[in-house]
């Protein structure tokens, strides 16, 4: 089922939790809401199921206006963090339950209840816990029953509320990969919030990223990776280096020093944030060199193919905090150049992408 969530905007006392957004979700795909703590990931998420009303803006499901519709009218499955599976019940009649408290006239037979939650059961890989109660299964299982729980009732569209958050690193990654696959066989409209970056890299079909109320970037995980649209998609997504300064001809002024970059849709004496991936920032053993930013070895790391240079900027800290870098060279130049812990070097951006720092919407790499 197709979604399209229209200039909703959102307030609670006086904060604006959402802000005129407008997003389109096509039919069948995974899409993954990431942003940090407290951006509106949540409040959408309810906003679409209908358990939030928004103040202004509108819903619309398969082409048809819901924003006056509620939950069970929208048709929608919910997987929320903290398993809300019925304790009394089993993990059977959990899955059963939204079957068995339809209205008579809708209700399924005994039968097709028993063949569908089987069926469910299967599906989730979980059929040999079918008689246990939730508390005689693993944090991992749970979710899974919940996920079983919300398709039992045939949603068009299912939510997904940080659906492993509250599960260890390596069960949730594993979780992760089971959504996928999941997914490929069912294709249902899925949309689940998440604030870790490699969850959504790993599992989505495209990424919606959420700041502040507003929606920062959309795209596959590959555009948002490679090509980050604003300063913020740049610095939420992956390791990047920083570097903070102004514009002067064809350099960026940081500090006392300076950064070349390549194209120049800025103003003299702009200010900007210029930022490179570890694997294109470039490591000068000449501390001398004109171009670059100073900065010293702390730790080098791996002597294999890629070794990763771990740096802390030169003199004062900046905006009260010390600058951390991180660089990525082949292993071989560790050695040619003659790094070692501790030494002094310069740093500069192969790849320099440079933003506006207001407003960060700017680009030009
Ligand atoms: N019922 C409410 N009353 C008041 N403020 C609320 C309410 N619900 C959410 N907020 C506020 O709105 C903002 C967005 O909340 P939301 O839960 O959507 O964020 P989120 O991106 O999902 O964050 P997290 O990842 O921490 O769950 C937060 O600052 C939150 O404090």
């Amino acid at each position: 089922m197709s979604i399209e969530v229209i200039g909703i905007s959102k307030t609670f006392g006086t904060f604006k939790a959402l802000n005129n957004v407008s997003l389109n979700f096509p039919d069948g795909e995974l899409v993954a809401l990431l942003g940090p703590s407290g951006c509106g990931k949540t409040t959408l998420l309810r906003v679409i199921a209908g358990l939030e009303h928004a103040d202004t803006g509108r819903i619309v499901l398969d082409g048809a206006d819901a924003t006056d519709k509620d939950v069970r009218q929208r048709r929608v499955g919910f997987v929320f963090q903290h398993y809300a599976l019925f304790r009394h019940m089993t993990v059977f009649e959990n899955i059963a339950f939204g079957l068995r408290v339809r209205p008579r006239r809708e209700r399924p037979s005994e039968k097709d209840i028993r063949a569908k939650v089987n069926r469910l059961l299967d599906l989730v890989q979980l059929g040999w816990v079918a008689n246990r109660f939730p508390s005689q299964l693993s944090g991992g299982q749970r979710q899974r029953i919940a996920l079983a729980r919300a398709l039992a009732v045939e949603p068009r569209v299912l939510l997904l509320d940080e659906p492993f958050g509250a599960l260890d690193a390596k069960v949730r990654k594993e979780l992760r990969r089971w959504l996928r696959t999941l997914h490929d066989e069912l294709h249902i409209s899925s949309i689940f919030v998440t604030h870790d970056q490699e969850e959504a890299l790993e599992v989505s079909d495209r990424i919606v990223l959420v700041n502040k109320g507003q929606v920062e970037q959309i795209g596959t995980p590959k555009e948002i990776y490679e090509q980050p649209a604003t300063a913020f998609a740049y610095s939420f997504i992956g390791s990047v280096n920083e570097f903070r300064g102004r514009v002067d001809g064809d350099f960026v002024r940081v500090g006392d020093e300076k950064l070349r970059f390549q194209t120049g849709t800025f103003k003299n004496g702009q200010e900007v944030v210029a930022f490179s991936r570890p694997h294109d920032t470039e490591i000068v053993a000449n501390p001398q060199s004109e171009d670059g930013v100073s900065a010293s070895i702390k730790r080098i790391l791996g002597t294999g193919a890629v070794a990763r240079v771990e740096l802390v900027a030169n003199g004062e800290a900046r905006e009260g905090r010390k600058e951390f870098f991180e660089v990525e060279i082949p292993g071989s130049d560790v050695q040619s150049l003659g790094l070692s812990t501790g030494q002094h070097v310069k740093l500069r951006g192969r790849r320099l992408s440079v933003f506006a720092d207001q407003n960060g919407t700017q680009a030009a790499s």
